[in-house]
């Protein structure tokens, strides 16, 4: 018998029209929830999308020993009182990698932290050696055992680090680290990510000394103690970056609330210079466009350069724009395996090491076509919205690990979309 698994069905060729509201994002609120592991008291974290990860991590936390009480909406009260489990073991990480987010708060309240080592992913190797490097010279005493990352610390203490290579989620454990430990801490090339900045106000309000979040070097002074404190999870500007890629591919005209326009610089100025008509105002975006799209190239890079969580949309968006779009990849090794499944699509694309050579074609053909990651899922479902014809998406287990329910808001917005369990 076929083992029976959820895919994507879609008929391609609707303008995506209307309004829908953006969630708070994935890559914020995983740290967030984190954070309560610093502090005895409560913490209220607001805004959460309701999503796979998010799901995981708050699995992860209750096996810790974390309270966490689920209002129903979507605000999670955690309560981090009583610790009873100092790990993280291999089942949950190798779904979830962001659960290496656990490591520096467990050092720094409980002293010791046993950790499954993430290994590579599909996207490329994705080691932990700065994360690591950062709370060795905190004082942790750290050796690899078993496949695991084992933490001790009696007490961190503040340390000058400069980091080899500008890593978000290292950025963020050594930031939460710092907080409780004895003195000063300074993280030099640091990560500039909106979602740092929205992590240091969170801790801030538990008490924390931070300076610095949002710039390259973050200065944490230690303090003996965190309190509990209420937090509401920022838009998520992947899942509107997202959105907006899909209405402009599609020829749409969208509205997007509950977000916010200033974390989308780069992404905003490349989605003009295709011709779309963009405005913005407080905590909302607007995205028309009437002809179709011209070319696009780019190049990723760390925050506030063009966020790889985007490349891949935007690949999609190339397939079918006028002209020849570069594509370069520098963030992570693997990040082109759509491109594989595109072609399946008819999409004319040329890779030459870490670069895509797209050529835009007038239109994409449905198929039957495989998500190898949370992103490529995301550009397989904008190539389905402007295929000629259906298009079938299987694996989208990884789509519904960051993603909100993404069937309903664009079937909102006119998409013909839907999910089947079909062998
Ligand atoms: C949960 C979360 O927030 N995930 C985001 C975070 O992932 P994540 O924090 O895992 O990504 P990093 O910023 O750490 O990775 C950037 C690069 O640094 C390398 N590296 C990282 C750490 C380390 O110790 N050694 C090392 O070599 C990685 O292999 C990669 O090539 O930032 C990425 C880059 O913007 C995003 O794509 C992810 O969506
Ligand atoms: C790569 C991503 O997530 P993670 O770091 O959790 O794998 C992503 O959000 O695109």
């Amino acid at each position: 018998m076929h083992e029976s698994k959820p895919k994507l069905i879609i008929q391609g060729g609707n303008p995506l029209r209307g309004e829908i509201r953006i969630s708070g994002a994935k890559n914020a609120a995983l740290p967030l929830l984190c954070a309560a592991l610093l502090t005895e008291d409560t913490v209220r974290i607001s805004n959460v999308p309701r999503l796979m990860d998010i799901t995981t991590m708050l699995s992860l936390l209750k096996q810790i020993g974390v309270n966490v009480e689920d209002t129903g909406s979507s605000e999670f009260v955690l309560c981090a009182a009583n610790l009873t489990q100092l790990t993280a073991p291999y089942d949950m990480v190798k779904t979830m990698r962001a659960a290496i987010l656990v490591l520096g708060p467990l050092l720094a309240r409980a002293g010791e932290a046993y950790i499954s080592l993430p290994g590579g992913c599909a996207i490329g190797l994705r080691p932990v050696d700065q994360h690591i490097k950062g709370l060795e010279a905190m004082g942790a005493e750290i050796s690899i055992e078993h496949g695991y990352i084992h933490a001790v610390a009696r007490q961190l203490h503040g340390a000058r680090i400069v980091m080899d290579i500008v890593t978000v989620t290292g950025t963020e454990n050594l930031m939460m680290a710092a907080t409780l430990a004895h003195g000063t801490t300074v993280i030099e090339n640091a990560a500039r990510e909106p979602e740092i900045v929205d992590l240091a106000n969170c801790l801030t309000a538990m008490g924390a000394r931070i300076h610095g979040a949002g710039s390259d070097i973050i200065t944490v002074e230690g303090v003996p103690a965190l309190r509990g404190a209420e937090h509401a999870v920022m838009p998520d500007r992947i899942e509107t970056g997202t959105f907006l890629v899909a209405a402009c591919a599609t020829g749409g005209n969208i509205h997007l609330t509950e977000t916010d326009p200033q974390l989308l610089d780069a992404v905003l100025d490349k989605l003009t210079e295709c011709g779309a008509r963009i405005d913005t105002g407080n905590r909302w975006i607007h995205l028309e466009i009437q002809q179709r799209p011209q070319s696009i190239t780019l190049r990723t890079a760390p925050y506030p350069a063009f966020p790889t969580d985007m490349q891949a949309q935007f690949m999609s968006l190339n397939c079918i724009a006028d002209g020849t779009a570069i594509i370069t990849e520098t963030i992570f090794e693997n990040r082109l395996m759509h491109v594989q499944e595109l072609k399946r699509m008819n999409a004319d694309i040329r890779v030459e090491g870490n670069t895509a050579i797209v050529h835009g074609i007038p239109r994409l053909d449905g198929a039957h076509v495989m998500a190898t990651d949370l992103r490529a899922s995301a550009s397989l479902v904008i190539a389905g919205l402007v295929a000629h014809g259906e298009t079938v998406i299987d694996r989208i287990y990884h789509l519904d690990r960051g993603y909100e329910s993404i069937e309903e808001k664009l079937s909102l917005l006119g998409a013909s979309i839907r999910r089947t369990r079909a062998p």
